[in-house]
């Protein structure tokens, strides 16, 4: 996979689990499957969306192989978070991740010990020279440290590095960085994707693809061909559905989601998660009935 490669919609999957918290391999199955009837441009396994912070890397092994396994006839990029708090342990990760036959990785910034400028450029560094291609995803809301344009620039112009995923929370960063020439930026926050693609994102790793893939897809092509007021027109009438589906925290919705749809067995997630509220399924209930953004 090269920068080349990162345009278009990538979907990062949940990590679908039985009541007694047990992986559900064959939900994960039947779910990819149904993605998979999408020409999407890529998968992300153990992403946020996959529960990254609750699954152990021989479940990750096993969701990787399973994944090979179900696109062997129409093999996709797949995309595989390594990124952890610890240099060492992200390394050892992303080594494993290159052996399963990931076509990239995911790095995060890393969270909670709230690295220097500095020592976030050298954690890329490091894992930039294991020789996977590496995607750097900058989501301070989670992980407690924004990185600075200047960092965002240093790490992209590494060998190795071939792009960012942007969860900023705003179009600044993607608006420079598309100013500079830089490698390609993703969109990873759904309500930014269109007004992102307008700044210069080449495409989006949305959790809200799961459900609303054709439109995703059909919102970056009409963005693609220039058609940009159809292209928003069609991303607002999704705006009520993304809305609710962030309304508490990501991936319980979309589990409740996907499990009311019979894609997954069960909207379980592990703890210290939680599932949705009832008055949040009751909004989603409503949303459904009145089929706000035309889904199911
Ligand atoms: O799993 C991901 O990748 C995504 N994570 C974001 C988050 O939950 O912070 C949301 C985005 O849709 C995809």
């Amino acid at each position: 996979m090269n920068e080349r490669n990162l345009k278009g919609i990538f979907v990062p999957v949940v990590t679908p689990f039985q009541t007694n918290n047990e992986l559900d391999l064959d939900s994960y199955q039947k779910y990819l499957r149904s993605l998979l009837t999408h020409e999407i441009q890529g998968l992300v396994v153990n992403g946020t969306t996959g529960e990254a912070p609750t699954v152990c890397w021989d479940e990750v092994t096993s969701l990787v192989e399973l994944t090979k396994h179900t696109m062997k006839n129409n093999p996709i990029p797949l995309i595989v978070g390594t990124g952890t708090n610890d240099t060492m342990s992200t390394l050892k990760r992303t080594e494993l991740a290159a052996e399963l036959g990931a076509d990239a990785v995911l790095i995060v910034v890393p969270y909670y010990n709230r690295p220097s400028q500095e020592g976030i450029v050298e954690h890329f560094r490091a894992v930039a020279q294991v020789g996977i291609p590496v995607i750097m995803y900058e989501v301070p809301s989670r992980t407690g440290v924004r990185i600075t344009l200047d960092t965002a620039r240093t790490i992209l112009d590494m060998d190795g590095v071939i792009g960012l995923k942007d969860c900023s929370g705003n179009t600044e960063l993607v608006s420079e960085l598309t100013r500079l020439s830089s490698k390609p930026v993703l969109c990873g926050e759904d309500i930014y994707f269109h007004s992102m693609l307008t700044a210069g994102a080449s495409g989006g790793i949305l959790a809200s693809a799961s459900i609303e893939t054709a439109k995703f897809l059909q919102v970056f092509r009409l963005a693609e061909e220039g058609r940009d007021l159809e292209a928003m027109t069609v991303f607002e009438s999704m705006v009520p559905f993304i809305r609710l589906l962030f309304k508490e925290s990501n991936p319980s919705p979309l589990k409740w989601l996907l499990a009311r749809q019979g894609l997954i067995a069960s909207d379980h997630v592990r703890l210290p998660m939680s599932v949705i509220s009832s008055s949040l399924q009751e909004e989603m209930e409503q949303m459904l009935v009145s089929n706000l953004s035309g889904i199911m």
